[in-house]
């Protein structure tokens, strides 16, 4: 059981794609001389949160601007890359998917949304299924040298049978490419990603885009570390940065060995 470092990606994202993409690359950089082994990107982090974007920079796997830098990304550095998400066409479809890179480029696999955030509040109106198609099937375990993890998107957060399935098939570590919002973030976005480690005794890493003035969308930034024991292991602010974390893969097996939870009988129905 190793120690592994993990680097976030909190970057601005723009309307311009190139700039996007370059930023992600700049930044997959500076984790990776930093140490991360392990890098990731927020949740649509080529492509504004705003329907009209969805569509337009959609692109099919493998072809496209997008997969072309995250494949090289993944090399030169030689990191495993999780890509976030992006809007992907497939079949007439959008899917909002995260694909995932080896340190020799390859494509692993894919992980699309399966949860669509639609939310109607006096402050946010937002739904992601008038232009996207959630994903369906059994997510996906990635299991590697390193690390064994799952990849769950955003809203998938309030999902919590999602997250023990992925915990039950052997993630150590799951992360969340997440774009959350300055009405839903303050209450819900910590509070999220600690229940989800808790509940399952794993490493859960969350990754959102930087907010900045001109942001096309409230992004609430915050990418967030929480360790087995739901402790807070690195947090960010805001604004952009590269948000890294120690993950001692060890604390898996301790934490499930203090406190076994997911070895207790199960309870009997006593009917009266
Ligand atoms: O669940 C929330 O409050 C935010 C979710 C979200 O922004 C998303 O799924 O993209």
């Amino acid at each position: 059981m190793g120690v592994i470092k993990l680097g976030i990606c909190q970057m601005p994202v723009t309307a311009s794609k190139e700039q996007n993409l370059s930023r992600a690359r700049q930044m997959a950089a500076e984790a990776a001389r930093a140490g991360a082994r392990v890098v990731v990107l927020p949740e649509m982090f080529n492509c504004p949160y705003q329907h009209e974007f969805f569509t337009r920079f959609a692109e099919t796997c493998p072809d496209g601007d997008t997969f072309r830098m995250l494949t090289s990304t993944a090399r030169e550095l030689g990191v495993y890359l999780i890509g976030g998400s992006i809007p992907e066409a497939e079949d007439g479809r959008t899917y909002n998917t995260c694909f995932v890179y080896g340190p020799d480029g390859r494509m692993l696999g894919r992980q699309r949304k399966l949860h669509l955030f639609n939310i109607e509040t006096d402050d946010l109106v937002f739904r992601e299924s008038d232009t996207l198609s959630p994903g369906t099937g059994p997510p996906t375990v990635f299991v590697t040298p390193l690390v064994t993890f799952g990849v769950a998107i955003c809203f998938d957060l309030r999902f919590p049978e999602l997250f023990r399935d992925l915990a039950a098939r052997g993630a150590e570590l799951i992360v969340a490419p997440a774009a959350f919002n300055t009405f839903t973030g303050p209450p819900h976005w910590e509070l999220l990603l600690r229940a989800r480690a808790v509940d399952n005794q794993v490493f859960v890493a969350g990754a959102g885009p930087a907010w900045t003035e001109d942001s096309p969308y409230p992004y609430y930034g915050h990418s967030l570390v929480v360790n087995p024991w739901a402790e807070v292991i690195a947090c960010a602010g805001e604004r952009e940065t590269v948000l890294l974390a120690e993950i001692d893969l060890g604390q898996v097996a301790e934490v499930r060995k203090k406190l076994p939870l997911h070895r207790t009988e199960k309870s009997t129905l006593i009917k009266f």
